[in-house]
């Protein structure tokens, strides 16, 4: 993931501060040099460096700071108080900008309204696949969108919308024959803007800084369609050149909010981040893959929480609120209480585990476990997954819901399974395996009563607390707790939930389980 090299820096830097007592100047200046370059190193300009690194020292004044205060705390509150500036748009968390249409907060279209974005962005930086996966994720939301191809300049741009829109049940506007962008542009939002669309989205041509006449037609654009919102499309991995180019784009239209795509590479970042600080405006959503759901929203102060190891709790029960379906969590449930665990209910479980994205991405919200799956792990454990979906798919009914699938399957059906989903038969042994090897946990979590409301583990009873996470940890296989921390560390991954909304604590350990 881009600026996970940066993240880790920064965060072994803060770290190296535990091992001792007392931080005097010498300290502090050593772990400020390391946080500086790692920066750097990340490739963020050096103006926003040396402004990051005066702001920290006028907030951790060693001299002038009132006993009893803690400067470790202070100054990781320092360093996480500059990068949200950073990622802010702002660059300096001592005096942030709006301007025009830009928030320095989230923005977001209004249901029913008229709502025009326009994209803008370097060629390739992906504002195509962008356009897309916005009207997608809007369309989720209960909105109408709309998709207008006002790119003549890239021979296909037009085809490529026309394909992804389709795909994703999206109306479009394009022309084959206009070679007027603007024309295209005020026809499409005319037309979509009859049929009530509220969120019409114009894709516009890549350019680079030094095509005056392309900027010219982005003027134009804007002048004919009036955007409430002009969105700059980013390649986060391109480098310090990004800053010229992105302070060209926003003098030349109003940049309202930022889009950084290709988060799931591993370039180094810092440059992007430079140049979201010269558009002066906020990221509002990142993307992190090919496919259409791969676009997430972005909140800085998760975002900058993750970076630096210290997990994002709150994502993580919105996350997996909004992905496990109440039903399928609740069918769980009673497994758990029953000991039952039929193949369909695995299915399921799989169905949502996709719905979640990489289960890396889920991982870096829980604090402590960034690094809990293995390199090249997830691609294997993702096909395998795939291929047991498949042997499912061609089981019958009664299979799916036996309550002991594994034992039902003779050689006949196993072949006959196989044959059907075109897998080998040692695909189907293995599915059978891990059916049993999770039906076994279940029942030995039989009777764990979920934490939240009404469960045993209430604030006040530590006790019952404990009981409950020895029962859970002795049902875990030995590898994953040991990667947990053992039982310690998911006490201490608990505590990080004291506090929260105890019903949506609820549905989240249901979905997590
Ligand atoms: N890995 C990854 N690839 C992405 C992401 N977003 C876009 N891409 C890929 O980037 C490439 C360029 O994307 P386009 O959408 O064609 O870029 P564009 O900005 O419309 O290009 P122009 O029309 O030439 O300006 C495509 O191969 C996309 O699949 C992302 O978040 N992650």
């Amino acid at each position: 993931m881009v600026l996970n090299d940066l993240g880790n820096k920064i965060a072994s830097a803060l770290r190296s501060l535990n091992a001792h007592v007392v931080v005097d100047e010498e300290l502090l200046d050593a772990c400020l040099k390391d946080i500086t370059n790692a920066l750097l190193a990340s490739d963020v300009a050096v103006p926003l460096v040396v402004r990051m690194k005066k702001n920290i020292v006028r907030e951790v004044d060693l001299d002038n700071m009132a006993s009893g205060m803690n400067a470790k705390k202070v100054l990781e509150r320092a360093v996480f108080k500059e990068l949200t500036a950073l990622l802010n748009g702002g660059g300096d968390a001592s005096g942030t900008k709006t301007s025009g249409t830009k928030t320095s907060g989230t923005w977001t279209p209004k249901k029913g309204k008229r709502n025009v974005v326009m994209f803008v962005g370097l060629q390739g930086a992906g504002k195509t696949t962008t356009c897309t996966k916005f009207a997608h994720y809007y369309a989720k939301k209960g909105f109408k969108p709309s998709l207008v191809c006002a790119d003549t300049f890239r021979a296909g741009a037009f085809d490529q919308l026309k394909q992804n829109a389709t795909k994703a049940k999206i109306p479009f506007y394009g022309s084959y024959t206009e070679s007027d962008p603007a024309t295209i542009a005020a026809a499409g939002v005319k037309r979509f803007e009859e049929e009530k669309s509220d969120l019409i989205i114009v894709d516009t041509s890549g350019r680079h800084k030094q095509e005056e006449a392309l900027f010219e037609e982005m003027r134009e654009i804007a002048s004919v369609t009036e955007p409430t919102m002009t969105i700059f499309v980013m390649d986060s991995s391109i480098g310090q050149s990004a800053s010229d180019q992105a302070k060209a784009f926003a003098s030349t239209v109003d940049v309202g909010g930022v889009i950084m795509t290709k988060l799931d590479g591993h370039a180094k970042g810092g440059g992007a981040i430079s140049a979201v600080s010269e558009t002066k405006a906020p990221i509002l959503f990142i993307g992190t893959g090919e496919h259409i759901g791969e676009l997430e929203a972005f909140e800085t102060t998760s975002f900058v929480s993750k970076l630096l190891g210290m997990g994002d709790i709150k994502g993580l029960v919105e996350k997996m609120n909004e992905i496990v379906p109440e039903e399928s969590a609740e069918k769980l449930m009673e497994a758990f209480g029953s000991g039952t665990f039929t193949m369909r209910l695995l299915y399921e479980q799989f169905q949502n585990l996709q719905n979640m994205g990489p289960i890396s991405s889920i991982m870096s919200m829980v604090p402590g476990m960034a690094d809990m799956i293995p390199k090249g792990g997830e691609e294997q454990g993702t096909k395998r997954m795939k291929s047991m979906m498949v042997l499912m798919d061609s089981m019958t009914d009664a299979e799916l819901d036996a309550p002991n699938a594994s034992k039902i399957f003779n050689v006949k059906r196993m072949e006959r399974v196989c044959r059907g989903a075109g897998r080998l038969p040692s695909e189907m042994i293995t599915l059978l395996e891990e059916h049993k090897r999770l039906g076994k946990m279940m029942g030995k979590m039989k009777g764990i009563k979920m934490p939240g409301a009404g469960g045993a583990r209430g604030r006040g009873n530590p006790q019952a607390m404990q009981q409950q996470m020895s029962q859970m940890a002795n049902a875990l296989p030995p590898d994953m707790l040991r990667m947990m921390g053992g039982q310690q560390g998911m006490m201490n991954m608990m505590k990080q939930f004291e506090g929260m909304d105890p019903k949506a604590m609820q549905g989240m350990m249901k979905g997590m389980m």
